[in-house]
């Protein structure tokens, strides 16, 4: 294991934006994650695959600091812990999550709201984040349907829609887990160029968990293959998983580092 050699470096020093050390993460004393290193540099698109249950989606609410690890640490820019969920961390789940009731402005808008310290808005912070919620639809190109319910929507522009949701706190991270994993093909190509293009306006740095192997290349910079390399037949739940790639999207797939290379059975 060890730190990705094309993170840029500076004065001998690899400059890493998103640095997660030591990380493990059981529950009820059943290890899901174990030992994860990893060093991100800021505006990579990380794109993260692996075994159902493996625990991607554990790796993204630890990022997310949605909760805590059981042992280890990550940090953004070496600053301090995170303890809850903040500003700089956005995230988009697979299943829509939007306000039913909400018109597609609303939603934005009410997103807005719950990213404040207080989680609401003065009479004169609403008007203009209503105008924000505007340019933003504009942005995702869905200005013509600000004053619709969700329900009306197509599945991708529900997405698009929970993707501007997660924008308007500006994060800097932002973390999708399966975002396209419910919709039809040709939507999902379409809402490829849209996260491309967003990517190269904000340059966030982005954290995708996909099912599907060739949209985790084609999004991503690297591709993070998630998986148990410690392995006992007799207590299949004793070990968790780590990262066991980490391929450089950017040049084929090639080459790539072996994160993990011990992939033999281990027996009781
Ligand atoms: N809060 C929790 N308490 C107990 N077990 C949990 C908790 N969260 C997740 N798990 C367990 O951790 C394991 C990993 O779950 P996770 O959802 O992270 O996997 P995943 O790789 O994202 O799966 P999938 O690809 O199917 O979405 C699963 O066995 C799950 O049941």
């Amino acid at each position: 294991m060890g730190v990705a050699p094309r993170l840029p470096v500076d004065g001998g020093v690899v400059v890493s934006f998103v640095r997660v050390r030591g990380l493990w993460q059981s529950y009820g004393g059943r290890p899901i994650l174990e030992r994860i290193d990893l060093d991100v540099a800021k505006g990579e698109f990380v794109s993260i695959v692996g075994a159902s249950g493996c625990g991607k989606s554990t790796f993204l609410r630890l990022l997310l600091a949605e909760e805590m690890p059981s042992r280890g640490t990550i940090r953004i820019e070496d600053g301090p812990v995170a303890r809850e969920p903040g500003r700089e961390r956005g995230v988009v789940f697979q299943r829509y999550s939007v306000f039913p009731h909400l018109t597609v402005r609303a939603n934005v808008v009410a997103a807005e709201s719950f990213a404040t310290r207080r989680g609401w808005l003065s009479r004169a912070g609403r008007q203009a984040a209503r105008d924000r919620a505007d340019a933003l639809l504009e942005r995702i190109g869905l200005a013509h349907v600000a004053d619709a319910y969700p329900a009306t929507l197509s599945g991708g522009m529900q997405q698009r829609l929970a993707i501007g949701q997660a924008l308007t706190a500006r994060p800097r991270i932002l973390l999708l887990d399966e975002p396209f994993g419910a919709l039809d093909p040709g939507t999902r190509l379409s809402m490829h160029d849209f996260v491309s293009e967003l990517r190269a306006e904000t340059g966030m740095t982005i954290f995708m968990v996909t099912h599907d192997l060739a949209e985790g290349f084609k999004l991503g910079d690297r591709v993070l293959v998630f998986d148990k390399p410690r392995w006992d037949p007799h207590e299949p739940e004793a070990f968790g998983a780590t990262i066991t790639y980490d391929f450089d999207a950017r040049h084929g797939g090639i080459p790539y580092q072996i994160k993990e290379d011990d992939h033999a059975a281990i027996h009781a």
